[in-house]
């Protein structure tokens, strides 16, 4: 019966006769009057993967929040495993056996995963002390086939691992239906594949998944059927993967055909960042880095590719000035900056665009004005040491809203209510400033949809185009390949090999990620 569902595509359900896990329809909900939802609809069989796709601020987040208890509707009617069900809170959504995993994980840091266990159970539990605790999460961990240590302090797991424990979290409450927004977008190749299996796995054995995503292999590959939002509406709702190719995804996403993102029309100039025999001890969380050498021009993308985990984030944290290296010097611009502050580098001309874009880049509490304003308050440009020049800053707010292209923002709305597309363009607009000389950009496309992707690329392209110097680290090839003029591969920690993009070849990165050259 298994296979039955997935070669029909997931036409059928594995449960024939049952109601649906959940349905949705006709929902409505506004934000200060703005609608995110109109008349959205969605309904989810037991023993299925079931994709939601969308551009950023589509409504996919909102919908799935609305059905977890996150958010109440404005209008709708909502049934769980048949029965007509408004949970309101994520509480209520688990009693009644829905739980979501979010894009951003809502676990204490400073606790164990037992701890954080049983912060989430709440008084009616039989489980009450932190070994009972941890006791459950093991059973549970185990009988899912998801490894976590119930002991560990969560500040000191990975990403992948955070997201395990939160998914035996809401399993372990009970939830039979499953929503995960963006699960992959904070993990590597290699984990996401892994992810994958497992809520197939888990929805064969009769759990229904829901699966915010905005990779089309993902959907090809592990997904039943596929949901489609536009402007808050769904466009297409419950198509058979099978039936249904990318180039009508896309489409049917943002009502147009797209243009692709080309590389910067610029020869190389003068040497703007040299990084010569840079070297990092690896510590107990990190791989450390092994005397890196490379130079990047005025006009030209050197792209970093490599799989996450191999010193992309101790390279930027070096080249920002959060980390000290040990050994090994950084020039930009002819100036050396090997000890200089993060403010004195940004003051060179350095720039960033963190992977991770609320971790160092944005205040998630702070509205789009205070964010953009961040990085010139310190240089008197909005008021002096006593006050903010709050005008200037709307003015200045304004005119970035509208040359980036901000949707549905006002200056004063908090950047954490943002779309991740949106928020990625008030980094941009902050960044991309008339004083950078070099660039560094982490993932900028991480977790954007196709048009958001399209954006950021071609900012850093016209950036480029301009004459400053970009460094492209990213794990999507793709990106390294359509917009560098040189190509780099990181493997444990060091630069295994360089070649300009013409001679870049599928079998020449793929021997160097291996570690086999
Ligand atoms: N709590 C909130 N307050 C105000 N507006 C919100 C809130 N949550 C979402 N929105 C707005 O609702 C719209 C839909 O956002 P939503 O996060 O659901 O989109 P999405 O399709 O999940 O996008 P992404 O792919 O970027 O996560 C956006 O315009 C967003 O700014």
């Amino acid at each position: 019966m298994i296979d039955t569902l997935h070669q029909s595509g997931g036409r059928g359900t594995l449960f024939p006769g049952t109601p649906p896990a959940l349905d949705l329809k006709g929902i409505d909900k506004a934000f200060d009057g703005k609608p995110a939802l109109v008349d959205a609809s969605f309904s989810l069989e037991w023993g299925e993967v079931h994709a939601i796709v969308g551009e950023n601020g589509a409504g996919k987040s909102t919908l799935m929040n609305v059905a977890a208890g996150v958010y109440a509707a404005d209008g709708g009617e909502q049934t769980i495993d048949g029965e007509a069900r408004s949970p309101r809170s994520p509480m209520e959504a688990t009693a009644a056996g829905l739980g979501m995993v979010h894009q951003h994980f809502r676990l204490v840091q400073s606790f164990t995963v037992s701890q954080n266990m049983l912060l989430s159970l709440g008084r009616d539990s039989r489980i009450r002390t932190p070994a009972q605790a941890a006791a459950a999460i093991a059973a549970k961990a185990a009988e899912v086939g998801l490894p976590v240590d119930p002991a560990r302090v969560v500040a000191d797991l990975s990403t992948a691992e955070r997201q395990r424990v939160e998914i035996v979290r809401v399993l372990l409450l009970g939830a039979r239906i499953l929503i995960l927004d963006e699960p992959t977008a904070v993990l590597s190749e290699e984990e996401a594949k892994m992810l994958l299996s497992f809520v197939r796995r888990l929805a064969r054995q009769g759990h229904a998944v829901v699966l915010i995503t905005h990779k089309f292999r993902e959907v090809a590959g592990f997904c039943d059927r596929i949901t489609i939002m536009r402007h808050g509406k769904t466009v297409m709702a419950g198509a058979p993967v099978a039936d249904i190719d990318e180039g009508e995804v896309a489409r049917l996403m943002v009502g147009e055909a797209l243009a692709v993102s080309e590389r910067p029309l610029s020869s190389p100039g003068a040497v703007n960042l040299s990084v010569s025999g840079l070297t990092q001890k690896p510590d107990r969380f990190g791989q450390g880095l092994n005397a890196l050498n490379f130079e990047l021009h005025a006009g030209e993308v050197l792209g970093i590719a490599g799989v996450g985990g191999n010193g992309q984030e101790e390279l930027v944290a070096c080249l920002t000035g959060l980390s000290r290296q040990d050994q090994g010097s950084i020039r930009l611009g002819g100036r050396d900056l090997s000890r200089a502050s993060p403010y004195d580098r940004r003051k060179a001309g350095l720039r960033i665009i963190p992977s991770d874009r609320f971790e160092t880049g944005l205040v998630r509490e702070l509205s789009i004005e205070e964010n953009l304003a961040l990085t010139q308050v310190a240089k008197g440009n909005f008021g002096g040491p006593f006050f903010l020049d709050r005008k200037s800053m709307r003015h200045a707010a304004i005119a970035a809203i509208q040359s980036f292209d901000i949707r549905g923002a006002s200056p004063e709305r908090t950047v954490a209510l943002l779309s991740g597309g949106n928020a990625q363009k008030v980094l941009l607009a902050r960044e991309l400033d008339a004083g950078m000389k070099v660039l560094v950009a982490h993932s900028p496309s991480r977790g954007l949809d196709m048009k958001a992707t399209l954006f950021v690329r071609n900012a850093i392209k016209q950036a480029v185009e301009g004459g400053a110097a970009c460094l492209l680290i990213s794990e999507d090839l793709n990106e390294v390949l359509s917009l560098s003029h040189r190509v780099a591969v990181m493997n444990r920690g060091a630069i295994a090999g360089c070649r300009a993009i013409g001679d870049v070849t599928p079998e020449w990165i793929g021997a160097l990620l291996a570690g086999h050259v």
